[in-house]
Order: C-alpha cells, then structure tokens, then sequence
C-alpha cells in the first residue's frame, strides 16, 4: 500500500507503508542515531512529530518490549528509507510495522530520507500530514493550510502519568515529576535504591513538599516549555527548599523558574553522539540529545543561573546550575536509551548533592512532618 508526507513547503514524498493506515499530523523531525529507534519511538518528547531516521536501514532487529523508554510508543508517524519486516534477533517479539499497526501509527519507507533531512536542514522542522489514503493532493494542501498550531501543542497532559505511583526503595527519597518521562529516569534512580515517588505534571507544591522529598527530579517531555506555566510555577515555588535536577525538558522549566527565557533551534538536536562540554573540566561528553527547544543565553543574565555545559556543534546552552541553591540541570539525556552512558554519573551528583544538602540542613523527623501533614488538610 502507498503513503504519503506532505511537508508544509509542499514536497511531497510517495512511498511504501508499514504501519497503520490513515492520516496524521505532525511536526516532522529528524534522528541521527544508527541504533535505538524502538527508545525513538517510545520517548513521550516525541509526542507530537513525525520522525525520520537519517540512518538507512530500519527493523532489521525488531521489537523487544524491554527496550521500551515508555508503555508505547508516542511519535505521531515514521519516516524511514528502508524498512525492514523480519527481524533477525533472537530477543525479538515482533516488527516495527505490527508496533505500529498495534498502536494506530503511521508507518512509510521507501522515501528519500537524506533528501527529506537535507530540507528539515534548510528551512527548519515544518508542519507535515502522513497519510495512506487515496485524498488528492489539493485537499492535502487545504488540510495543510488549514493546521493551527494549537493541534500541535500540550503534549505534557498526554504523556504524563494521571495518578501518582511509588516505585520502592531504601535510599533516598525521590519526588519524579513526571511530564512524559523516559523510562531510563526511574532505572538510573531505582538502579541506585532511591525511594521514587512518581507524580503527575500538575501536581502542586504543596502535594510535594508531603511527600517529603529528599529530592526532586524534573523529567524531560514533549512540546513546548511555554505550554507548561503550572510546571514553572511549581519549580519556582520549590527553588531552594529541595535538591533539584532537571532533564531535557525538566531543564528548560527549571531555567523558565529563574527567570531565563527559551525558544525554538531551527531543527533540533537528535541523535546519539551529540558532543557536549563540561566547562569547569574542559572534558567533552558524547550525549543523547531529543529536543527542539533552548535556553536563550542572553536571557540568563540577570538571573541566579550558571552556564556549566555547551554545546560543541552549535555552542547552544547544554547544562545550568543553580548559583545559590542545589539545583542543576542538562539539555542532554544521561539516562541514555538510546545513547552513550558517558553521562549516567550526573545521577550520582545528584544523590551527592542530595546527602550534602540533607548533612547542611537535617530534616524534621519523618514522622513529625507526617504527623503535620495529617493535621493539614489534605
Ligand atoms: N526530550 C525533551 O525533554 C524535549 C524537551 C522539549 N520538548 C524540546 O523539544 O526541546
């Protein structure tokens, strides 16, 4: 069966579906990795666009649930140039066509991939429609034409968990906020015996703080960091109190709590082997990198925030630090999944700096700040 990408400036790419059948929208994007497209399309950030692998061969290792990054997959269509339906790997349980049947996804390879990131390149991630139905292509473009923004927007809600849930350990207590996390978070976390208890994108400070974190980790998400002012607020109002480290999307909020600014890079940062540097060691890190968005640099001035990581490639903003609070955050993905695990040691900082702040400033004893928690309304 035929599918079809329209993209905004109106190239139109025809080619061979794998997937679901039907239309959707989407911002249409681009991965460089070679490996990890199962992560890709399980990663809640993509939630929302259209992703295209530049890497020429896709499926050839199938799908294997335990590499998931989130219960299923989110992207909002994939673009590939060739696809592969058997795969050849013991661990695998079935093909990217039947994970994307399963999940109402469009699928179309046989497409000019490079030609495709070459024009993302140009003129910036676009708008594009997937479809496999037969429209001719002027009611495509009306379609096109007639997209607002807003179809594209609040991802955030779709992705995050709509009720809290505890995942148990005997370390230190961790508050997840969740707005549409990896599961590469929670592993890195339980994987050193923190106590996490995962929360919805809108929970309120107040619901935190009764928790009694010793910690709070701000996860990455989909969409636009503007979309999310309750989760700015939020961060704002916890500046200080708890230990903080923000991911990807969870380091864009933290920076619009300080008073800096974001705003949209022309195509993104995505990929496996984004070079990242540590400024206070001069030390390069090779990343794993998913977003669209940026802290504006000029905007930090004035603010209480320190640039402590760039880019490399296009020397955009890749890490902050709070300069009077234990707060830190990175652009990239230390979690990995897909990707280098160079950077997982940012967890350990984080618990570092958890027990140095909890050694500064011991807590009220749990079963007081319970006992008053009770006493309060709920
Ligand atoms: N991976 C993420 O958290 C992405 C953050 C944000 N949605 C962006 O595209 O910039």
């Amino acid at each position: 069966m035929q599918a079809r990408l329209l993209l905004q400036d109106g190239t139109l790419f025809t080619g061979t579906s794998f997937g679901a059948e039907g239309k959707q929208t989407g911002e249409v994007v681009f991965n460089t990795g070679i490996t990890g497209y199962q992560e890709v399309l399980t990663d809640p950030s993509y939630c929302g666009q259209i992703v295209t692998m530049t890497y020429p061969l896709i499926g050839n290792y199938g799908i294997t649930r335990d590499d998931f990054e989130s219960v299923r997959p989110y992207v909002h269509g994939f673009a590939v140039r060739h696809y592969e339906p058997v795969p050849s790997n013991w661990r695998a349980q079935y093909s990217v066509g039947d994970l994307l049947k399963e999940y109402g996804i469009i699928g179309i390879s046989d497409i000019d991939t490079r030609m495709l990131t070459r024009i993302i390149r140009h003129h910036g991630t676009m708008k594009g429609i997937l479809t496999t139905g037969s429209q001719p292509l002027e009611e495509l473009k009306e379609m096109m034409a007639a997209m607002t923004i807003e179809e594209l927007r609040n991802q955030v809600p779709m992705t995050s968990t709509p009720h809290l849930f505890s995942s148990p350990g005997n370390g230190e207590r961790i508050v997840l906020i969740d707005y549409g996390a990896k599961s590469g978070i929670l592993r890195e976390l339980n994987k050193r015996d923190c106590d996490v208890v995962v929360v919805p994108h809108d929970t309120t400070a107040e619901e935190i703080r009764r928790l009694d974190p010793d910690g709070i980790q701000l996860s990455n998400g989909p969409g636009d960091p503007k979309d999310v002012p309750h989760a700015v607020r939020t961060i704002a109002e916890l500046l200080g109190e708890y230990p903080m480290f923000g991911i990807c999307l969870g380091h864009q909020l933290f920076a619009l709590a300080s008073g800096a600014d974001t705003e949209k890079l022309k195509f993104g940062h995505r990929g496996g082997n984004h070079p990242v540097k540590e400024l206070e060691s001069g030390r390069c890190f090779i990343t794993s990198q998913n977003h669209g968005y940026t802290v504006n640099e000029d905007s930090i001035q004035g603010t209480d925030l320190e640039v402590t990581h760039i880019n490399n490639n296009d020397k955009t903003i890749e890490g902050l630090k709070h300069s009077k609070y234990p707060v830190f955050s990175v652009q990239y993905h230390p979690e990995a999944a897909p990707g280098p695990y160079d950077n997982s040691y940012l967890f350990d900082r984080f618990l570092d700096m958890i027990r140095e702040h909890k050694r500064n400033h011991p807590k009220q004893p749990r079963q007081a700040a319970i006992a008053a928690a009770v006493k309060g309304e709920r």
